[in-house]
């Protein structure tokens, strides 16, 4: 993560729908944060928690029903949404560049070197008359990918980009997550695999509308939350297993050799750093 300035602030956001009768259905509900430059955000939640009505309200599509949403209007924002056909505009991977780069820079060598530099991140080769239509669906999702990538945004939103994804190609993904966001992009990413939260800053948790956890990824997945009900009921589970979310592989057998009273103090994330913590109370 880069610095510490806050790049968009919402303030007790609200996005109310009208429901059956006079019900109101409240996709978003009182949600308060800030995001700050070079950030990697993991968004995490059931079905229904709220994960893509934040997405559409961060990208600007979604309006408010009250709240604040701080942004400045100098920032580039792009999003890449679940449905890859709902986003692809152009006929040919050429249109679509053309389309998303055209307004942002007149010189067309300048937007052939940036469409070949996305085409290539995203590890897309094919020629530019190509038509999109030939395009598998993870294909497309890649080109949405490489689209996003080149407008060179402050502020990138990846709603459950890897879907349709094979294994290399997840791995691609989050290699360049990384690598924009130590160039200082902001990184905002929504998943119902939460091993893809784990190399991320921050987890952000929605239930129902509201923002239930915000804080590091190892506290979300290893730390116990000490409250009445807690000690009432002698359970004692992380925010994860609170909420009913499937832990990384990684997580999951690392708490299992805790229960047996193997490396107490660790909170590995990922297989190479269970790896390690356990070499490491072996020789203890
Ligand atoms: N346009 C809409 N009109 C009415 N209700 C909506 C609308 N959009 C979202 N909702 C409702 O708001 C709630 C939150 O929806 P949202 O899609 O943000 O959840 P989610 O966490 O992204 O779910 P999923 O993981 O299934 O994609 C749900 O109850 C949903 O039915």
């Amino acid at each position: 993560m880069q610095g510490n300035l806050p790049i968009i602030t919402l303030e007790d956001v609200r996005v109310h729908y009208a429901s059956e009768g006079s019900q109101v259905r409240k996709a978003l509900d009182g949600v308060s944060l800030t995001l700050h430059q070079g950030e990697w955000i993991s968004i995490v939640g059931a079905n229904g928690s709220g994960k893509s009505t934040l997405a559409g309200l961060l990208i600007g599509f979604i309006p408010l029903s009250g709240g604040v949403r701080d942004i400045s209007d100098e920032l580039t924002v792009r999003g890449v949404l679940q449905q890859p056909d709902a986003q692809v505009l152009g006929d040919t991977i050429e249109e679509e560049f053309h389309f998303a780069l055209s307004p942002l820079m007149e010189s067309v060598e300048e937007q052939l070197e940036y469409r070949q530099d996305a085409l290539h991140t995203v590890g897309l080769q094919y020629p530019p008359e190509k038509a999109v239509s030939q395009l598998s669906g993870g294909q497309k999702q890649l080109l949405n990918i490489a689209v996003a990538l080149a407008a060179k945004p402050d502020i990138l939103i990846l709603d459950e980009p890897t879907a349709m994804l094979d294994p290399e190609a997840r791995d691609r993904i989050e290699t360049i997550v990384q690598k924009i966001t130590q160039r200082g992009t902001t990184v905002i990413w929504i998943t119902h695999h939460l091993e893809e939260a784990t190399l991320c800053d921050r987890i952000i948790a929605m239930e129902r509308g509201r923002c239930v956890y915000n804080g590091a990824p190892e506290s979300f997945f290893y730390e116990t939350e000490l409250n009445e009900k807690a000690t009432r009921e002698k359970v004692q589970l992380s925010p994860c297993q609170r909420l009913g979310l499937d832990p990384p592989f990684t997580v999951k057998t690392a708490l299992l050799l805790k229960q047996k009273g193997m490396m107490p103090e660790a909170m590995p994330l990922r297989p190479e750093q269970l790896a390690k913590e356990v070499a490491r109370w072996r020789s203890s």
